[in-house]
């Protein structure tokens, strides 16, 4: 990725990415650019941490730009875009990894036939574990779209899919770290509730909650499957599963999914 790419917003998930680009050493540091609303603390922070440029002048970042991260808040997207609107060239890719916001909002905002991929990562990306989804704008051409997935393959795994099937992705993968940190805290409770050290207990769930995932995506089995090798009649695990399956656990992840997504829907609407 010889360009550079220049980042509106240096929040979490311009953090996240940026972490993971540099870990993978797919721009040198002074190809990245990173500006923000008016934290001038942040980008020095950024400065500090990643070595990369950061400025308070979005004319500055993107001049040159190959490709334009939209990182914002959603309820910031519109201001950042229209401060971007006579600086963006006709030859830029616009990246949005904005929550809830259409490509065709952020297009009429740009107005011109700008290329647009919507993507959602997940902070994993920050160590090249991001389960990232993509999807075409009306202007995104094949190439940009190769483009955006070469660029997200390097801090994880992508999926291509249709942009309405963002608002789903989202609510699964978008948030679903936040669903699983959640799950830990509850276990690191139990845990040292229970007189475990807090130590060991981190490092026990962490190196479980792993382990887990590997054997999801390699051992070719489903998850109820691997869920059901755990489960020896009248063991642990079952007394276990009873308690959350008393407790609706399946029914709450239904409907915490459900929630962030029809969130997504209504982020996508305040506009
Ligand atoms: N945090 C996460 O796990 C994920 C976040 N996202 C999306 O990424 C976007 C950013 O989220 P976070 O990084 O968590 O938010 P954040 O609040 O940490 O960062 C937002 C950044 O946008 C900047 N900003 C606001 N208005 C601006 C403007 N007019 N011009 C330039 N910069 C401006 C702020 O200064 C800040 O640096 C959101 O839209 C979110 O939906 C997507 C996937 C995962
Ligand atoms: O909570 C949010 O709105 C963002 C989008 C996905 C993850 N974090």
């Amino acid at each position: 990725m010889p360009e550079k790419i220049a980042f509106i917003g240096a929040g979490s998930m311009a953090e996240a990415i940026i972490s993971g680009i540099r870990e993978m050493n797919v721009y040198e540091k002074e190809q990245v650019w990173v500006t923000n609303k008016e934290n001038k603390e942040r980008l020095q922070y950024m400065k500090d941490r990643y070595g990369v440029r950061c400025t308070a002048e979005k004319a500055e970042a993107l001049q040159d730009a190959a490709i334009v991260v939209l990182a914002t808040k959603p309820y910031d997207l519109k201001d950042a875009v229209l401060d971007i609107v006579p600086l963006l060239q006709p030859e830029q890719l616009v990246i949005s990894v904005v929550a809830g916001i259409s490509t065709d909002y952020i297009g009429s905002l740009l107005q011109q036939n700008t290329a647009i991929v919507r993507v959602m990562p997940n902070t994993s990306a920050s160590i090249g574990m991001s389960a990232t989804a993509i999807a075409a704008g009306e202007f995104a051409a094949t190439d940009d779209m190769k483009k955006a997935k070469a660029l997200f393959e390097t801090i994880g795994t992508v999926e291509i899919v249709d942009e309405e099937a963002m608002h789903t992705v989202t609510s699964i993968s978008g948030s679903g770290p936040a669903y699983i940190y959640y799950l830990v805290e509850a276990m690191e409770k139990a845990a040292v509730n229970a007189g475990l050290q807090a130590e060991v207990a981190k490092q026990l769930i962490a190196q479980t909650v792993l382990g887990a995932g590997e054997m999801l995506k390699k051992s070719g089995e489903n998850a109820a499957a691997l869920r059901k090798k755990i489960t020896s009649k009248k063991g642990t695990t079952e007394a276990g599963i009873q308690t959350l399956a008393a407790h609706q656990f399946q029914q709450a992840v239904i409907d915490c999914v459900d929630s962030a997504r029809k969130r997504s829907i209504e982020l996508g609407k305040q506009n």
